[in-house]
This record gives structure tokens, sequence and C-alpha cells, in this order.
């Protein structure tokens, strides 16, 4: 088991899917959220959910979004990593399903080599910050980014001492952002 907990972003409007991807039912789940959550709950010491309402009813450990008015993965980030203190934080999109162990035990193996406080895979065409292990320490620097509205990801990525984690492949990162890709994946 990771010893740091493990974070779904799952807040964002989907406004290429159409409908609320986080929702959408997936191989045999309820829904893509439900998917994640069962397949990565053992691998962590807890799970949770960001999002900006509940929209799951109760059944998740939530951490909701204290900025209600605009949506980015920065807003999202703010609010997850303000919630803890002193650890790692792994953050995964709720739209990327191929992501498994082996990856997260790469960006882990990273973590306890450099000290960094963001390890961010990176595969030959690009880098994926939506599948990262943050330090909890960025807080600050997410909620001053969001705030200002630096909503890029990449900014706090330059302001961080992240390191890149080189992957071969680029299919375990593929993100479910349009309803052929999300057909596709089913
Ligand atoms: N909690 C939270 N999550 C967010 C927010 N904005 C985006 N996300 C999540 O961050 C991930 C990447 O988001 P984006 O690709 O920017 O946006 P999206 O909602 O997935 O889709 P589009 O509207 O089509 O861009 C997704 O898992 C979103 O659910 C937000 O304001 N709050």
């Amino acid at each position: 088991m990771f010893p740091f907990p493990c974070v779904i972003i799952a807040g964002g409007k989907s406004s290429r899917m159409g409908q609320d991807k986080s929702l959408l039912p997936f191989h045999g789940h309820a829904t893509l959220t439900h998917y994640q959550a069962s397949r990565l709950l053992p691998l962590f010491s807890s799970l949770h959910v960001s999002t900006k309402t509940d929209k799951f009813n109760g059944e998740f450990s939530l951490i909701l979004d204290t900025e209600q008015e605009s949506f980015s993965p920065m807003v999202a980030l703010s609010s997850v990593l303000e919630h803890f203190t002193d650890t790692y934080v792994f953050c995964l999109s709720v739209d990327a399903p191929f992501v498994e162990k082996k990856h997260i035990e790469a960006l882990w193996k990273a973590a306890q080599a450099t000290h960094a406080n963001a390890l961010i895979p990176r595969d030959p065409h690009t880098r994926h910050p939506l599948c990262g292990l943050y330090h909890s320490s960025l807080a600050p620097l997410a909620n001053t980014l969001a705030c200002q509205g630096d909503h890029k990801l990449g900014i706090l990525l330059e302001r961080a001492n992240a390191v890149y984690v080189e992957f071969d492949e680029t299919a375990p990162f593929t993100n479910l952002n349009h309803p052929h890709e999300y057909e596709a994946a089913l």
C-alpha cells in the first residue's frame, strides 16, 4: 500500500463530453468514479474525490472546491492540497482509467530519490500533470495561482521543484475527453 492518499479529480465541466463524465457508467460500475475508486482504494492509505458539490450522495470521502465560480484543475488542486498536511498526494483525473499501479510506483520511487514536491509522468509526446504525485506543501502556491486566475498546471510546475518521470508509452495516460474516446474505452 502506498503511504499517502489518492484523490480522484472529478469536478470539471465535461464540456467536450457533453455530459458529466464522472457519472458515466464504466465497465460494470455505476460510474467512472466508482470504477476508479474500486481499483485504487486498495492501493492507498485513503481515497477521496475532488468535486464542486456532493453529486455522489455521500458515497465517497469528498474534498469540495472552495472556489465555486471558476472551473480548472488548479482550483481542484488548491483545495485538495490544502486538505492535507506534510504528505504526498496522488492526484488522478477521473477520466484516466488506464493508469496502473506500476506507473504510480515509478512516481513514488522518484519521490523518494529526489524529494521533489511534484512528480509528473512524461511520455514521448507530452507530460501528464493530472496523474501526479504532489506534496501538500504546494497548497499555498496552488491557492495563489487559482486566486490570480492562473489556471494552467504548467505554471505551478514551473514554480515548483517538479521532476518528470519518463515513460515509453502514451496509452496508459489517455484521457476520455470526447464521446468517441469513451465509446472506445468501453
Ligand atoms: N474538483 C474539480 N475538478 C475539476 C475542475 N475542473 C476540472 N476538473 C477535473 O480535472 C480533470 C481535467 O479537467 P479538464 O480536462 O480541464 O476539464 P473537463 O471537465 O475534464 O472537460 P472539458 O470541459 O471538456 O475541458 C477532470 O477530471 C475534471 O473533472 C474543478 O473546477 N474542480
